[in-house]
């Protein structure tokens, strides 16, 4: 389960509009409402605990219901910063909770794709934040206003949200902070107190802090131009790239065929160390070389027993979570299997659905096809069968 945090609680006196920010107008909707959108708009956030201003209670309430969101949302009183505020809304979620995102209410230009893929980072690595390279310079200046020192830039990166941890890890950090009185400005600066390594996800120039009366202007230019692909692009570095996967298992007796997740009814099946799926490791091959990140040998060894029989529509996921930390969408992936035997041509819609689900593509993104050998080669003689795959994946764009 994955449990949203969304701060809310906050004054706004940098913004000195004498009420809470959130709650300001920016478009169509008050700030808070966009956020709350937003992360309801991703499937992989299970509920949201919102935090709010004692007196602000029942306003943030009547937002959620005006969004029909009530079933999936609870208010909680915020405290006077906002690490407290989340401290409060940390008490109302199980011990045991996956995942425990934070994202600032005053974001509410967050992509939910992003929300999304740092899930999925932080699934991988226990605790991941959004980031983009920083565009200034930045200094360091002393209380008399002299620089002090110029930081390196290339290693400089502004830290957003939304933040996404495992559960009990970041209750741990939450807990040791209030022990020591440790006052961080980000929930990830708890967690590397506690000496666990934070992993950066890319995230967007457009998910900006409303936090002074320009960036208000800004969002709202930012809303008017909508999901541009020009801006978008621009901001992420669009680039689309392509990939092959090609793999070949020799068949056997006393083992199961399966294909693209599914199991075909044969006098053989196919020898291997996983669940011997020679469709799904072409396409994990194809991903990973698209993306240039090896192959699957490199990330799940057969040396390694954890991978002894596994079904690899569970490592295409892995695969699929790998891509997305790295900030690649799939746009399409076309693959061949040959065999000589069985007949496949009954099976392929339901490998189909199997490969554009587990990837969450749609099925026409996703084509898969068979063909024999004319009775030529080892696929001919039905000694084995092959598998081909090309794909395309893009970086930067929220257009699929
Ligand atoms: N005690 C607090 C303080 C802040 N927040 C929330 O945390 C987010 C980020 O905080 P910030 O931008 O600092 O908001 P404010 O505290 O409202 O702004 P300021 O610091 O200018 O007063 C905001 O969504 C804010 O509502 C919160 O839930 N509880
Ligand atoms: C968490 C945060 O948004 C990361 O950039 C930021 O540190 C919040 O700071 P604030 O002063 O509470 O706005």
């Amino acid at each position: 389960m994955v449990t949203a945090i969304i701060t809310a609680a906050g004054q706004g006196r940098r913004m000195g509009a004498g009420f809470n920010k959130v709650l300001m107008p920016l478009g169509e909707h008050p700030v808070l409402v966009h956020t709350l959108s937003a992360v309801a708009a991703c499937a992989d956030v299970n509920r949201m605990v919102v935090t709010a201003a004692a007196d602000e209670i029942e306003a943030v309430k009547s937002l959620i219901v005006r969004q029909g969101l009530q079933a999936v949302c609870q208010v909680v009183a915020g405290g006077n910063e906002r690490q407290y505020s989340i401290d409060n809304a940390l008490s109302l979620i199980p011990e045991d909770e996956d995942i425990i995102l934070v994202h600032d209410g005053a974001r509410p230009l967050i992509d939910p794709q992003l929300i999304k893929e740092v899930i999925a980072a932080a699934l991988v690595y226990q605790a991941a934040v959004l980031a983009v390279p920083v565009k200034d310079t930045i200094k360091t200046v002393n209380n008399e206003k002299y620089v002090t020192d110029t930081l390196e830039r290339s290693k400089l990166w502004a830290i957003q949200t939304p933040q996404a941890f495992h559960g009990r890890l970041l209750k741990e950090a939450y807990c040791k902070a209030k022990q020591e009185e440790y006052l961080g400005t980000d929930d990830a600066s708890l967690v590397e107190r506690i000496g666990i390594p934070v992993k950066i996800v890319a995230g967007s120039y457009r998910n900006i802090k409303i936090t002074t009366p320009e960036d208000l202007i800004v969002a709202d230019a930012l809303l008017n131009a909508g999901q541009s692909p020009k801006k978008e692009a621009h901001n992420r570095m669009q680039s689309v790239r392509v990939g092959i996967g090609y793999d070949v298992h020799r068949l056997t007796t006393g083992r199961k065929l399966i294909l693209g997740g599914v199991e075909i009814p044969h006098t053989h099946g196919l020898e291997g160390h996983s669940d011997a799926d020679v469709l799904l490791h072409a396409i994990k091959d194809a991903l990973l070389g698209a993306a240039a990140l090896g192959d699957i040998g490199r990330h799940f060894p057969d040396s390694d027993d954890q991978y002894k029989g596994a079904s690899s529509l569970a490592l295409l996921e892995k695969v699929r979570n790998i891509l997305f930390i790295e900030g690649y969408r799939i746009i399409n992936i076309d693959a061949t299997i040959v065999a000589q035997q069985p007949k496949l041509a009954p099976y392929m819609p339901a490998m189909n659905i199997n490969v554009a689900s587990v990837l969450n593509m749609g099925a026409g993104q996703v084509n898969i096809k068979a063909t024999t050998t004319e009775g030529l080669g080892f696929a001919g003689r039905r000694e084995g069968i092959a598998a081909y795959a090309t794909v395309s994946i893009i970086r930067g764009s929220s257009l699929l």
